[in-house]
């Protein structure tokens, strides 16, 4: 049966009290707590502590911080945050097959010398904040998007990687040059199609459901609600109905 993960909240604010409070709620709050995703926005700022304070709640950590440079710096990176006891980690496929196994070689040093288990890493592909006329215009990348995500998703998978990261409208399309376990986490979710901020390829948690996503990844129609912890519930059960 296909692997389908707790949705994964983006706590994407500025505030480390903010933060604490979400993973408060998230956590005191819910019958079965997500996965919270910390990004560049707040590991920049407070660093591998937030990380622990996440843990210590009971929470499985994606930590979202999208390596993209040579293969020899992802390397050292990775080896780092290896160490750090998180569960998912993500790089642009865009830098290559090289850099993304050399990635993942750092990611397998790190934790092995740490006792910790490996981390599943994905690679972004487009962002889903990228349309056509973006790709075109500024990426000058020709073709579709839907084209351009396969490629790269054809390349985390022969690169070794546990997934990637695209919006589900391009799940099938992946699906038919990956190998079966590959993981396709989709954020670009909204519950209002219409309200999609700077997203550009969204989808409702349910449609990301019956399009086949294996986890979703939901920022601001949670962080941002006047009740996170029952937009949450919501979105939770959409997405994953009556799975336990
Ligand atoms: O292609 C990508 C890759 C990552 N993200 C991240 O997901 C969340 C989405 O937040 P919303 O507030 O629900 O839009 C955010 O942390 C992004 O960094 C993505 O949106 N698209």
């Amino acid at each position: 049966m296909m692997e389908r993960f707790e949705p994964i909240v983006a706590i994407d604010v500025q505030d480390k009290r903010e933060a604490v409070q979400l993973f408060d709620k998230l956590s005191n709050d819910t019958d079965h707590m997500p996965i919270v995703k910390i990004g560049m926005e707040l590991f920049y700022a407070f660093g591998p502590g937030i990380i622990k304070q996440a843990k210590e709640r009971g929470f499985k950590v994606f930590l979202d911080l999208k390596s993209h440079d040579i293969p020899n710096t992802v390397e050292r990176a990775m080896a780092q945050l290896g160490r750090l006891g998180v569960s998912f980690v993500t790089v642009h496929a865009a830098g290559g097959s090289e850099m993304m196994k050399a990635g993942l070689r750092g990611l397998e040093q790190g934790a092995r010398e740490a006792r910790n288990a490996v981390p599943k890493m994905l690679a972004i592909t487009q962002l889903t904040s990228i349309d056509e006329n973006i790709m075109h215009n500024e990426q000058h990348i020709p073709g579709t998007v839907m084209e351009s995500v396969q490629n790269y998703a054809r390349l985390a998978d022969e690169s070794g990687l546990a997934g990637v990261i695209c919006s589900a409208k391009e799940i099938k399309a992946i699906r038919e040059v990956t190998n079966p376990d590959f993981l396709c986490i989709t954020p670009g979710i909204r519950l209002d199609l219409n309200d999609h901020d700077d997203q550009k390829r969204v989808v409702t948690p349910i449609q990301a459901a019956e399009l086949g996503s294996n986890g979703i990844v939901v920022g601001r129609p949670i962080t941002q609600s006047n009740d996170p912890v029952a937009a949450y519930k919501q979105i939770r059960r959409d997405f994953l109905g009556g799975q336990q």
